[in-house]
C-alpha cells in the first residue's frame, strides 16, 4: 500500500523497507501530516461512514447491564401498598424509564427503536385502582389496552381516554383466553371488596385461578412482563403484626372469604411457578385497604361505606370491635359532625387487625404514603358528592 501511515511506522523499524514515496524524516517533522493524510482520497468520508455504522450497531444491540435495574433484580418480592393513601407513588425504576424500557421488553418492541412507547394490557382497568393506573401509563406516553368485564368496573372511569389513539377498551372476561400483542401485563381483574367477591364465590376463585393462568399464559406466549395485584387478604387474620412480605399468613381455607383469600394465594403461586419454571419476569403487589375517587359508591368497604353513609345522612356502620371508630370520627369531622354512628356485629372471618410493614417498599422502591387521611378523604368526598347528588343537581334540586 502506498500509504504515508505505513511510511511513518517504518521510521521506527530497524529495517525500513523502501517504498516509492518513502520520506519518513519529513513526515515526522511535519505535524500537519495526519490531517493532510485524512483529507486525501476521501478518507474522512470513510471514517464518518464507519462511525455512523458503529453507532447504528450499538444502538440496535445495546449492552445490557444488570446495574440498570437494581430494583427489578430483587423482584419478585411482594411489595406492599399502604392503607391510607391513593396518592402518587414514587418508584425508583421510573427515574430511568428509558433503561427500564430497554431492559424488559422481551422482544415485543424492537430494541433499536429508541423512545418507542410500550403497549400495556391492564386487566380490570375500568375499576378504581385500574383506571388510575391507566391514567398514569397513558400520561407517561404508553399505549394501553384495557380488558374488563364491567362486573365492578365502570366505563365512566375511563371515558376521558375515549378517542385517544393510544387507548383501547375491550369488554372481555379474563376467565376466557385472549391473545393480544403486548409488552407488559398488569393483571388487576377481580372483584376486591368483600361484598362483591362473596356475591359469587365460585366465579371469584375461577377469576383468580383461571383468569391468572390465562394472563400468565399470554405473558409467556408474547414475552411480556407480568404484574399480579394481590391483596393483604393473603395474610388472612394475621397473627404477626405489622405484616412483612415474608409472613405466610393465617387463612381459613374453607371460610366465606377463602374464595378471594385462597384465590389470590393461588394466583401468587401460579405467578411464582411461571417465573421459576418458565422464566417469566413477574411482580406481585399486595395491596392493602385503599380508598379514593372512582371507588364504587356501594363498594361495601369501610371508607366508601362511611363516606356514602355520611353524605346520605345515614348512620356510619362500625362493625365488630370498634377498630374503625377513629376513621368514623374523621369522616364525621370531614362531612357531617352530626352523623350518627351505629355499631353492628362483625362479619364472618373479618380480620382483627391488619397493617403493612412498608420498610422494604421504602428501601427498595422509595415508596411511602404521601397523602394523609385528612387530605385524601376530601378528594373522595367531592367525587362521591358529585356522583351521588350530580343528577339531582342537574335537575335543579338542592343536592346537599
Ligand atoms: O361499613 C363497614 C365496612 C367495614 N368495616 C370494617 O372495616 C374493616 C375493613 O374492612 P373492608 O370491608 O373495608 O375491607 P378489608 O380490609 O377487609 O379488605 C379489603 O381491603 C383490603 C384489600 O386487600 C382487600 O382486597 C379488600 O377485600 C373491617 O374490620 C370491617 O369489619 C366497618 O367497620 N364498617
Amino acid at each position: 500500500m502506498n500509504s504515508e501511515l505505513i511510511h511513518r511506522n517504518q521510521t521506527t523499524s530497524t529495517q525500513p523497507t523502501p517504498t516509492p514515496r518513502g520520506k519518513p524524516s519529513n513526515l515526522v517533522k511535519n505535524s500537519t501530516a495526519p490531517f493532510r493524510y485524512m483529507l486525501q482520497k476521501q478518507r474522512l468520508v470513510f471514517v464518518l461512514v464507519g462511525i455512523a455504522i458503529a453507532a447504528l450497531f450499538f444502538n440496535a444491540f445495546p449492552i445490557s447491564s444488570p446495574s440498570q435495574e437494581p430494583i427489578h433484580g430483587l423482584i419478585p418480592d411482594p411489595v406492599l401498598a399502604s392503607e391510607s393513601t391513593h396518592g402518587t407513588r414514587r418508584v425508583l425504576y421510573e427515574e430511568n424509564p428509558e433503561a427500564s424500557r430497554r431492559s424488559n421488553v422481551a422482544g415485543k418492541v424492537p430494541l433499536g427503536v429508541k423512545g418507542k412507547s410500550l403497549r400495556i394490557l391492564v386487566t380490570g382497568g375500568a375499576g378504581f385502582v385500574g383506571s388510575h393506573l391507566v391514567d398514569r401509563l397513558i400520561g407517561r406516553g404508553d399505549s394501553v389496552i384495557v380488558v374488563d368485564n364491567f362486573f365492578t368496573g365502570r366505563k365512566e372511569n375511563l371515558v376521558h381516554h375515549f378517542g385517544d389513539p393510544r387507548f383501547e377498551l375491550i369488554r372481555h372476561d379474563v376467565v376466557e383466553p385472549i391473545l393480544l400483542e403486548v409488552d407488559q401485563i398488569y393483571h388487576l381483574a377481580c372483584p376486591a371488596s368483600p361484598v362483591h367477591y362473596k356475591f359469587n364465590p365460585v366465579k371469584t376463585i375461577k377469576t383468580n385461578v383461571v383468569g391468572t393462568l390465562n394472563m400468565l399464559g399470554l405473558a409467556k406466549r408474547v414475552g411480556a412482563r407480568f404484574l399480579l395485584t394481590s391483596t393483604s387478604e393473603v395474610y388472612g387474620d394475621p397473627l404477626q403484626h405489622p405484616q412483612v412480605e415474608t409472613y405466610w399468613g393465617n387463612v381459613n381455607p374453607i371460610g366465606v372469604r377463602s374464595c378471594y383469600d385462597e384465590g389470590k394465594r393461588t394466583a401468587e403461586t401460579l405467578t411464582m411457578d411461571y417465573h421459576r419454571g418458565l422464566g417469566i419476569e413477574v411482580r406481585i403487589a399486595r395491596i392493602f385497604n385503599t380508598y379514593g375517587p372512582r371507588m364504587c359508591i356501594d363498594d361495601g368497604r369501610v371508607v366508601s361505606n362511611f363516606v356514602a353513609q355520611a353524605l346520605r345522612k345515614e348512620p356510619l356502620t362500625v362493625y365488630g370491635e370498634f377498630t374503625m371508630l377513629e376513621l368514623a370520627e374523621v369522616v364525621q369531622e370531614t362531612i357531617d359532625p352530626n352523623a350518627k354512628i351505629e355499631f353492628r356485629p362483625n362479619t364472618e372471618d373479618d380480620p382483627h387487625k391488619r397493617k403493612p410493614d412498608i420498610s422494604k417498599a421504602k428501601q427498595l422502591l422509595g415508596w411511602e404514603p404521601t397523602v394523609s387521611l385528612r387530605k385524601g378523604l376530601p378528594l373522595m368526598v367531592s367525587d362521591f358528592r358529585q356522583r351521588i347528588f350530580g343528577e339531582q343537581k342537574m335537575g335543579g334540586a338542592a343536592a346537599q
